[in-house]
């Protein structure tokens, strides 16, 4: 695993300005950007948000999944909290890439769930690796974090790594009609934590 800091600048936001640093993926040929606001090499853990792409939540308004509105309320909430980092991931479709994902929902549109959809497609439910989390958080001088996720995988994978999650924070927005489904199939299959 390589991954190599290429450069930073400002990234003004409707939350306020961040800092943008990109980094080159050179086992995978993936570019990955941290966003971060505030002094975050300081010894206080981190309030981070780490955030896989999808480009129909994230940047086209889907409201199949939850994933654009989470991307917001984490922006949101960091900008409020003065200090901290949103990693921004790009491991599309939970790893299966955009043009799969789509497969996956034209299955789901005849009635799969995503998991099967994706098993369907001959691919396990969800095939992330969190391993570039460790040299982007080792750059940017960050050891412990308080996370943002209801995913218990997140945390663990993050730990395995020897990156301190000193707390996790649900991070729960974005139910509508449309993704009810969705919702519940990540409670039910993929062992996210809902209250
Ligand atoms: N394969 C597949 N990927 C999906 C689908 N819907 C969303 N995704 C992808 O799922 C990823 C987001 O993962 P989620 O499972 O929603 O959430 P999480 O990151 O595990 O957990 P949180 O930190 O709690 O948000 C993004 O990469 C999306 O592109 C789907 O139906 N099929
Ligand atoms: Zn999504």
């Amino acid at each position: 695993m390589t991954v190599s800091f290429v450069a930073a600048s400002q990234l003004p936001t409707p939350f306020g300005i961040f800092t943008l640093h990109g980094f080159a993926d050179e086992h995978t040929g993936k570019e990955h950007v941290a966003l971060s606001m505030g002094d975050i090499s300081s010894e206080k853990p981190v309030l981070m948000r780490v955030h896989s792409e999808c480009l129909t939540g994230d940047a086209l308004f889907s409201l199949r999944c939850d994933c654009g509105a989470q991307l917001q309320t984490a922006l949101q909430t960091i900008a409020e909290n003065g200090r901290g980092l949103l990693l921004y991931l790009r491991q599309e479709g939970r790893g299966i890439g955009l043009l799969n994902k789509i497969k996956a929902y034209e299955l789901q549109d005849g009635g799969a769930d995503t998991v099967e959809a994706n098993e369907r497609l001959g691919f396990a439910a969800d095939l992330r690796k969190y391993d570039m989390c460790k040299a982007m958080l080792s750059h940017l001088g960050v050891s412990q974090v308080r996370l943002l996720t209801n995913n218990p995988r997140k945390v663990q994978a993050l730990e395995q790594q020897g990156v301190e999650v000193v707390e996790r924070i649900p991070l729960q927005t974005g139910q509508n009609p449309h993704n009810e489904r969705y919702l519940a199939v990540k409670a039910g299959k993929l062992g996210h934590l809902f209250p």
